[in-house]
């Protein structure tokens, strides 16, 4: 099986692996809790917003009638009967040749069916007893009216949709102190490798710090997972397999880092073999990250990244950051793609689609890629710069400057997109 693998396409290993996953169930959290998380269930407007007829405006509740002849020249001129501010419930109703002042957000006395800005008045400062109105008014104007912007009863966020600050604005206005939410996915983690070494361990020949941990861990912290890190794993697969079958009872998905490749001390490759993993797949026809492999032990998936941490980095953000989100009740788990025009000529050919790390920016009113060269799938310094994949597709001799190329944000969208696949 080490030598001998079925190459399978991106989209045929995500499906696989999609495959495998079920949304977690619900839990309630307080709101203050809910930023970032992923609604479980539809929620309902609890009532219309507003849920009273009120003013947009400082300045005065009228009768449009009244004001049907007023003009710059000859206002004119109503009985100013009270003053309303925000959070006060009117006591007098409008009745013919009367007004009220009224404040901003203020709800609007009965009888009134518009209002007019303090500048459209005579005296905009003073406090009158009789206010000279400039301009006439139609029925309905600068009012807020009850329900005009949302109806009791509409949905006001769906199940899938990601939490917001726009979310909790409106959860906020419609009182919902507890939010229903997906409970968040178990993503354990650890690395293969007797070569590395901890954070605070000073060098050693043939060392190398483990760097990949931390970056995935940072990485599932922020696709929606909680991280669990268990010690690096020995190559040893009768070690391995005792210590995956403890990890796993207490995870929703295991990712491991290194040891899939063809070398003797692949343990993931190995473990592979073994009659109680099935297998999802184990090459994949990308650059780098090709032997990225995800098999199901004990019931539970494992996605197993290459050691390198660049392609380690792309295996996360196209197979792990999806199964996160999928996990966690996120309805479009994709990358965004967008199509960019290529900054600068890669002339490199690849007989596999290749995922260049890079950027995107902007000139003349169109988007450029802008590949990072320091693209070795070993290499790590600029991984931090990375913003986006840019795919150069198999076969030919790459991509021109100028050339349209498809590529893939990080980022992920905080609800279903309309028109995107
Ligand atoms: N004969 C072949 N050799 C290799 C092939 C191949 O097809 N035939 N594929 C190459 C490709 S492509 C990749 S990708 C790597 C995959 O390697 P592994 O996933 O088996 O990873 P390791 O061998 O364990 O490590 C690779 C590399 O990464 C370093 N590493 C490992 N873990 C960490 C960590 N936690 N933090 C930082 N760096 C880490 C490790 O020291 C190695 O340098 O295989 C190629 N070989
Ligand atoms: O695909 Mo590997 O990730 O080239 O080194
Ligand atoms: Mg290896």
């Amino acid at each position: 099986m080490r030598f001998s693998r079925q190459m399978i396409t991106v989209e045929e290993a995500l499906h696989r692996l999609m495959g495998r996953l079920r949304v977690q169930e619900k839990e309630e959290v307080h709101i203050t809790e809910a930023y970032g998380r992923t609604m479980a269930e539809d929620v309902y407007a609890t009532d219309d917003l507003p849920h009273f007829d009120r003013s947009p405006l400082d300045g005065y509740a009228v009768r449009a009638i009244d004001t049907a002849l007023a003009t710059p020249e000859l206002p004119v001129r109503l009985k100013v009967v009270e003053t309303i501010a925000a959070g006060d419930v009117p006591a007098v109703a409008l009745t013919e040749g009367c007004a009220s002042r009224i404040m901003t957000g203020a709800m609007l006395p009965a009888g009134a069916d518009a209002v007019i800005m303090f500048e459209q008045t005579e005296q905009p400062a003073a406090l009158v007893a009789e206010v000279g109105i400039k301009r006439a008014l139609r029925q309905g104007e600068n009012v807020s009216r009850r329900g005009g912007e949302i109806a009791q009863g509409a949905v006001i966020v769906r199940a899938g949709e990601k939490v917001n600050a726009g979310t909790l604005a409106i959860l906020a206005t419609y009182g919902y102190a507890r939010v229903p939410v997906v409970r968040k996915p178990r993503i354990g983690l650890l690395s293969t490798g007797v070569e590395l070494l901890d954070i605070d361990q000073p060098l050693q020949p043939g060392k190398i710090r483990n760097s990949n941990t931390l970056m995935l861990s940072a990485l599932i912290a922020e696709a929606g997972g909680i991280p669990l890190l268990f010690p690096n794993m020995p190559d040893d697969l009768g070690v391995a397999k005792g210590a995956l079958a403890e990890h796993l009872k207490k995870v929703d998905v295991l990712v491991t880092s290194g040891g899939v490749s063809v070398g003797d001390y692949d343990v993931m490759a190995a473990l592979t073999d073994e009659p109680d993993a099935e297998l999802l797949f184990n090459r994949i026809a990308m650059r780098p990250g090709s032997p990225t492999t995800a098999l199901v032990l004990h019931g539970k998936p494992i996605i197993a990244l290459s050691g390198n941490p660049g392609a380690c980095f792309l295996g996360f953000e196209l197979f792990v950051r999806p199964a996160v989100q999928k996990l966690s009740g996120v309805q479009d788990v994709w990358s965004r793609k967008v199509k960019a025009r290529l900054a600068v000529t890669y002339a490199k050919p690849c007989p596999y689609p290749r995922y260049l790390r890079g950027w995107l920016t902007e000139k003349d009113g169109f988007l450029y890629a802008q590949p990072d060269f320091n693209e070795k799938a070993g290499n790590l310094g600029t991984l931090k710069n990375s913003e986006c994949f840019i795919v150069i597709p198999a076969g030919g001799s790459g991509k021109r400057e100028g050339e349209l190329v498809e590529v893939l944000t990080h980022t992920t969208p905080s609800w279903k997109r309309e028109g995107l696949s």
